[in-house]
């Protein structure tokens, strides 16, 4: 697929590409080779099952005979006369923020609904964060524009700023996108250079007044971001990117209490009841920020990119800034949080009365999280890969010359590819329809980034299918064992949607087994 040379010079970044791609596989292949031995010992002892009396230990597919076979009871699972628990692994895959962590949420809010209930609590400051990074973000943007020597055309006034304003030329649909409000992309890369329709916004460094107003206002919650981050992240502060913290996934896992030691408060630490405090007295701020004009101008422009997420939060700030707000489920599935590393999960899942684990990873899809993900292959049964597609116009926060696609196109082939998978089955779940649908409508073309796209028909129906048919494409080319693809379009925040999709993966999966035993 051939990206558009706005950001890759597409040969010369094609030629990186693939070496990069090489090297990680070659790297793989290396990894494989030395964990070898103890992966072997790992496999023996995950994918055998425990009877949970006397303590033997049977084949996983054993039981399967039992699972779709009622009349003819597993000898095996007589002989224990106890309820067994199969373990199964499930790997999720993708590329950063492809929706691998927001499809776990989905699997806990299935099957172990009572489980995010405990945790609910615990999101709070979570969502908190994310409120004041777009805050934090919006601010850097205004500040950057203010600084930039002020032009022939007056700055956006501060009361009816949009009417004093003209956009010195005519703008294309696609760079005018804002979904929801707000712009799509994490990447925080400025648009471009020169002379752009927001330029009115120049004023060599001063500050329109009621935007200064609500800046010093604003500064003391933007102050406590770090604090905030640290105390989720265990004290740990993880430096990079734009948005320059990060926190690491798995610090609910153990429930809202146990997560800061000392802090009796079963919604976090003291800095989050001050952040809540802090939150409550800046609300008003905060929402006359995201709706004054000159942001809309430029998240109109997509000079502000904030992340996807954002306009949910900012749009419900009143909501959240209650003193009593506890997360809904619709705000903990619209909640970014990047995966540091690999996290498991554990799901009892009950079939035909018989117990199956699905133990579920959930792993950093940046580039440089990507080589943890080698030790786990070997445990994996099924791999569920996440294409974000409606991520044809951003491009990595890591490297911002790959598009996000491309990307995506790349790491499926070295999945497909990669000899250690190559018993494993195999998902797609081509992902953000809703936001590809968003996308398309507001006018932006695919051509404009994927320029082998050419002058196909713009709509979500052909998009959605040509890319459908690219990651197609790479499996039947590369796939080392010419395994089944189950394809998928999804919105991860579809709740209804994604958990029909989840049942269907999961008996998919386990009739696979079935035929793979020859037990059918
Ligand atoms: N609109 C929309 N947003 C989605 C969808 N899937 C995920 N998101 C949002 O995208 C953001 C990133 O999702 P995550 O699940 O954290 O992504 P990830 O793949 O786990 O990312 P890493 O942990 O960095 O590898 C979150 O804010 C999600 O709410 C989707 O289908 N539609
Ligand atoms: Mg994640």
């Amino acid at each position: 697929m051939a990206v558009a040379s706005s950001y890759s010079d597409s040969q010369s970044t094609r030629r990186i590409d693939d070496a990069e791609a090489t090297r990680i596989s070659n790297r793989i292949d290396e990894e494989l080779r030395a964990e070898k031995e103890l992966l072997r010992r790992r496999k023996n002892q995950k994918k055998d099952v425990k009877a949970p009396a006397g303590g033997r230990i049977i084949n996983i597919l054993a039981p399967f005979l039992d699972l779709f076979d009622r009349s003819s009871p597993s000898p095996v699972a007589g002989s224990f006369g106890v309820n067994m628990c199969l373990k199964h692994g499930v790997m999720l895959l993708g590329q950063a923020e492809s929706g691998k962590s927001t499809l776990q949420k989905q699997f806990q809010l299935y099957y172990a609904s009572n489980q995010m209930e405990k945790e609910r609590p615990a999101w709070r400051p979570v969502v908190y964060f994310n409120i004041i990074k777009a805050v934090r973000m919006i601010l850097e943007e205004l500040d950057f524009e203010f600084s930039q020597p002020a032009q022939s055309r007056p700055p956006l006034g501060s009361s009816s700023p949009q009417s004093s304003y003209q956009a010195p030329s005519p703008q294309t649909p696609d760079e005018s996108y804002s979904p929801g409000g707000a712009a799509a992309e994490i990447n925080g890369h400025r648009n471009g250079g020169g002379a752009s329709p927001v330029s009115g916004l120049a004023s060599g460094g001063v500050w329109q007044e009621d935007l200064a107003q609500l800046r010093t206002k604003l500064l003391p919650l933007v102050a406590v971001e770090n604090s905030l981050a640290s105390d989720l992240n265990g004290g740990v502060t993880v430096s990079g990117g734009r948005a320059g913290v990060f926190v690491r996934a798995g610090w609910q896992g153990a429930g809202s209490s146990s997560i800061w030691p000392g802090s009796s408060s079963s919604r976090g630490p003291p800095v989050n009841d001050l952040v809540a405090r802090m939150l409550a007295a800046t609300r008003d701020e905060v929402d006359m920020l995201w709706n004054h004009s000159s942001v809309r101008t430029l998240l109109k422009y997509r000079k502000l990119r904030l992340e996807e997420s954002a306009s949910f939060f900012l749009d419900n700030i009143h909501r959240i800034a209650e003193p009593d707000y506890l997360p809904s489920t619709d705000d903990i599935l619209n909640v970014r949080l990047q995966t540091l590393g690999v996290k498991e999960h554990s799901f009892d899942i009950s079939l035909s009365g018989t117990s199956v684990n699905w133990l579920l990873y959930d792993v950093g899809g940046a580039r440089g999280q990507r080589h943890a993900w080698v030790p786990y292959f070997d445990d994996a049964t099924a791999i569920i890969f996440l294409a974000p597609i409606s991520a044809f116009d951003q491009y990595l926060e890591e490297d911002p010359r790959t598009n996000r696609i491309d990307d995506s196109l790349q790491l499926f082939t070295t999945i497909c590819s990669n000899k250690l998978l190559k018993n494993t089955h195999l998902v797609l779940m081509l992902n953000k329809t809703d936001l590809l649908r968003q996308k398309l409508s507001a006018g932006i073309r695919v051509k404009k980034y994927i320029t082998s796209y050419g002058n196909r028909p713009n709509t979500y129906e052909e998009v959605s299918e040509y890319f459908r048919a690219h990651f197609l494409q790479v499996h039947r080319r590369n796939d080392i064992s010419k395994r089944a693809l189950y394809a998928h379009f999804t919105s991860m925040l579809d709740i209804k949607a994604t958990q029909k999709i989840i049942v269907n993966v999961g008996e998919a999966i386990i009739r696979s087994y079935i035929t793979d035993a020859g037990l059918t």
